[in-house]
């Protein structure tokens, strides 16, 4: 059965050499992944002429069984062979197939089978001008398994010039590029062709969505969760992390900062002295340290201060310049740190994570903090000790404003303060309230706009 996983190109060859230990071989493999193709393509040409395009490996390969099968089902098929086949399974392929390649075509549906995960090297001159020609002479463009010109495990766009396509059909598994940027932009729909690769364990995950609870019958506001948000000299910050807290689950939120009351909701409880006289309260479940915090020496002390609390803790923003090792010495309590790329940077920095790719930086630093990652972004991703990573479905772009990553962070801890799953697991349903709320948002909103639909997001995860 089709899974969530996310493959490597060297787990993706285990699991083809799997298959053919159990007495696959590698062209019944093709013949399953090029018919799954090729019954999407059939589907969006709705009887319109395709042209594929055909490399010399077996995503080439898996072009021929697409044009063989698409011709018997009565479509024209033209097929465009700059190279003639060099695998076993593909030269069987193509000789199945029977027919003429012709030089180019135009009009109808485009079918990218040059390369796949194979691809070793940025295309040449001649072959990235021809693929985008052909591109720009279809109605619509479909690549099998991967683009041609991206980088399968790190998402590199290897070409400055290369077709966005309408529709990308994975055969097998996920791989990172269909998940990450930059290559995932050129991605178009995603659909996943189960040609029978077995679960691993320590694959990465495409995180499913959550399912949340709505409270016990008996809840009260300390038994939904009591969050502290501590902030610092940006109090707005806190306020909307604080803000999108209140509507995350937990029953009470309460914010240390000075916050004008002009700038608070009635409904935020807000403490200005007292500290520790705040954290030292036992019926506090979980704190939020970092948005609007500040990094002077007296924003360190209070993060040390915080941290030293023990108590299951999300650090962001401000925090993530500021933490060192020894401020986590000692922590048993979990721990979530939301990290945007310049943050994610400056932790790898502190904590001995540089000079690696994304999904390494991100695993190496959960291992390092004993914690769970949230690398935000376009395409988050999520890394806990002695787990693979997760990585979340794109969300909406409109989200690239300031703000919204204090209403994550404040979902996150919202989450924490609730309780009810793994560190990871509520780290996940945060980033899924803030993924939704964002759909649900619309275009062209404001971080504090976004706090208006974090209920409707949690109607629809309930
Ligand atoms: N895994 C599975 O279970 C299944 C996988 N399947 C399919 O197989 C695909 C992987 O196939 P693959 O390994 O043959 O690689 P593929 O991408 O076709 O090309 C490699 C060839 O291209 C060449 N080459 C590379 N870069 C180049 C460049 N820039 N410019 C020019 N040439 C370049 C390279 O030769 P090189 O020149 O590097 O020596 C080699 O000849 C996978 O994506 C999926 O579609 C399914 O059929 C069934 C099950
Ligand atoms: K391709």
């Amino acid at each position: 059965m089709a899974s969530n996983q996310i493959l490597t190109v060297s787990q993706m060859q285990a699991a083809e050499q799997a298959l053919v230990d159990a007495g696959e071989t590698v062209s019944t493999l093709m013949e399953r992944a090029g018919a799954g193709a090729a019954d999407w393509i059939w589907r969006v040409a709705a009887g319109r002429a395709v042209t594929i395009l055909c490399g010399p490996g077996n995503n080439g390969g898996d072009g021929y069984v697409i044009a063989r099968v698409l011709a018997a089902r009565g479509l024209t098929v033209r097929v465009i062979a700059p190279f003639s086949p060099k695998t076993p399974a593909a030269r069987a392929a193509r000789e199945a197939w029977g027919g003429e390649p012709v030089e180019t075509a135009k009009g109808g549906v485009f079918v990218d089978c040059l390369f796949g995960s194979g691809l070793a090297r940025a295309l040449d001159q001649v072959l990235e001008t021809r693929l985008c020609e052909l591109a720009a002479a279809h109605d619509l463009c479909v690549a099998v398994d991967v683009p041609s010109g991206i980088d399968c495990d790190s998402g590199e766009v290897l070409n400055d010039t290369l077709p966005i396509y309408d529709l990308t059909i994975a055969l097998g598994a996920w791989k990172f590029a269909h998940w990450m940027m930059p290559a995932m932009q050129l991605m178009g729909e995603r659909r996943l062709v189960d040609i029978g690769v077995a679960f691993d364990w320590d694959a990465a995950q495409l995180a499913e969505r959550p399912v949340l609870s709505p409270p016990e019958a008996d809840a009260h506001k300390y038994s939904r969760g009591l969050l502290a948000v501590v902030g610092g000299e940006m109090p707005g910050a806190g306020v909307l992390a604080a803000s999108a807290a209140m509507r995350g689950g937990a029953g009470y939120v309460k914010l240390y900062a000075g916050a004008e009351p002009g700038l608070v909701p009635p409904d935020l409880v807000v403490v200005h002295d007292g500290l520790d006289e705040l954290l030292a309260d036992e019926r506090i479940a979980a704190l939020l340290v970092g948005p609007g915090l500040g990094r002077s020496e007296e924003a360190r002390a209070r993060l040390a201060f915080v941290l030293g609390c023990d108590l299951p803790t999300v650090c962001d923003a401000d925090a993530l310049h500021l933490l060192t090792a020894d401020m986590l010495e000692g922590r048993l309590s979990p721990l979530i740190v939301t990290p945007h790329a310049g943050e994610l940077d400056a932790l790898g920095h502190t904590f001995g994570s540089v000079g690696l790719d994304r999904v390494e930086q991100v695993s190496d630093l959960a291992e390092a903090l004993e914690a769970v990652v949230v690398a935000k972004g376009p395409d988050t991703m999520l890394g806990a000790p002695g787990t693979p990573v997760v990585v979340m479905p794109p969300a909406s772009a409109w989200l690239s404003t300031a703000g919204t990553g204090d209403v994550l962070a404040g979902l996150i801890a919202s989450r924490l303060a609730v309780g009810m799953d793994s560190p990871l697991g509520i780290a996940l349903e945060g980033c899924w309230l803030h993924r939704e709320a964002a759909r649900l948002a619309g275009p062209a909103f404001s971080a504090g706009d976004l706090l208006d639909h974090i209920p409707d997001a949690y109607g629809v995860l309930l």
